[in-house]
């Protein structure tokens, strides 16, 4: 296994520029995932890492020898297409084995290669049959099995389980998310569902447009959005975000909303801080349905709401609390709000209230209480 580093990586088909300076180290071990919306570049950059794809400027280092002038066959590293790409003549013993035929290895260490992925994929019962007798799932655990066995230095999967249905894409998610666990190989996945990529990464690539928006842990990129894509693109119910002014009186914050439909007081703290980022008063606030606290009775920090639309979860609901002419979205226990136009005593949590630029969309980097 290796890590894979890529310097002012850039890709121009025509004269158009899919991948601009992408910079990014992917440690020996790791599992990152590519994730961004369609056309953001990130099948561009995976196939660019494998070999499939010419880069027009740039570097890509693997277990620190430079491959980008290198074939895929000479990059000793195995690709998973989100459709099999098996060969349906051959058994799903012939198809695991197939990469090893080359290395001229005596049978039984073949059959015992074969078999041991097999066994850790669970379809050891499957390696007689054809691929055309396999369901979807199957299918792709052997063609996952066919990348694992010959121990490449890094496993490439495009949208592995993209094409498969919903039930089935969890369980492989997880099954994934094991045999990574297991086996440690450098792993770099691409996807748009931002669940998925939650899921299975130990850190995250936002891309869009060409471009690295964020690289960071699951964890990192959901609670500290780098800019205003990301903060959009990661989570559901997506994040509240809106226009806000500050307004400082007599050493209290208040965050005006919706045209001053709302205001809700801020720590203190946060005039200095923001004054100190020079973005002025105008900016804009994401604050996720979470953060968004409701109670019965007034408290300090509260405002007064009204409830127009109600989404019961099961676990939780989601409900659009009017704020001008727009709504905020706020996570409660399931019935905490009974029906439409019930007012209940609204308040942003600080530690969960994210500023934003409002021109260039970046961070400003500011956090507030806990
Ligand atoms: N061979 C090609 N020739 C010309 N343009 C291409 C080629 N391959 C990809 N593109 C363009 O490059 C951009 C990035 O494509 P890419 O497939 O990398 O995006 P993606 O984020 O993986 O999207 P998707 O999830 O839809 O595959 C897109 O605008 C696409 O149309």
């Amino acid at each position: 296994m290796a890590d894979i580093v890529l310097r002012d990586v850039e890709k121009f088909f025509g004269s158009v520029q899919v991948i601009r300076k992408v910079n990014l180290t992917i440690k020996d071990g790791e599992f990152v995932v590519l994730l961004g919306p369609s056309g953001c570049g990130k099948t561009t950059t995976l196939r660019a890492i494998a070999g499939l794809e010419d880069i027009t400027s740039g570097e890509i280092v693997i277990d620190g020898k430079p491959v980008q002038n290198l074939h895929a066959a000479d990059r000793d590293i195995a690709f998973v297409f989100q459709l099999y790409a098996l060969y349906p003549h051959l058994s799903v013993f012939e198809n695991i084995a197939f990469p090893l035929r080359a290395t001229r290895q005596p049978r039984s260490a073949v059959e015992r290669q074969v078999r041991q992925v097999a066994a850790a994929l669970g379809i050891e019962h499957l390696l007689a049959r054809k691929p055309g007798a396999l369901s979807g799932g199957d299918m792709q655990r052997v063609a996952i099995g066919r990348a694992l066995v010959r121990r490449p230095k890094a496993i490439l999967m495009d949208e592995p389980i993209g094409a498969l249905d919903a039930k089935l894409r969890e369980d492989m998610r997880m099954e994934l998310k094991r045999l990574h666990i297991e086996n440690k190989s450098t792993s770099v996945y691409v996807t748009h569902d931002q669940v998925e990529a939650m899921a299975l990464a130990d850190r995250i690539v936002v891309m869009h447009d060409g471009v690295l928006q964020q690289v960071g842990t699951p964890s990192d990129v959901y609670a500290h959005p780098a800019n205003l894509f990301v903060a959009q693109f990661i989570g559901s119910p997506v994040m509240n975000i809106a226009p806000a002014a500050v307004k400082t009186e007599g050493g209290r914050v208040r965050l005006a909303l919706g045209g001053g439909a709302a205001a809700f007081e801020m720590p203190a703290e946060l005039a200095p801080r923001l004054s100190a980022t020079g973005a002025g008063g105008a900016l804009s606030i994401g604050v996720r349905p979470e953060g968004v606290q409701l109670a019965r009775e007034p408290a300090t920090g509260t405002i007064d709401l009204e409830a127009h639309l109600i989404e019961p979860l099961g676990a939780y609901d989601i409900v659009d609390l009017k704020v001008g002419e727009g709504f905020l979205r706020a996570r409660t226990p399931a019935g905490f709000v009974a029906r439409p136009g019930d007012r209940v005593h609204a308040r942003l949590d600080p530690a969960q209230t994210h500023f934003f630029d409002q021109r260039s969309g970046a961070s400003l980097g500011i956090r507030l209480g806990a």
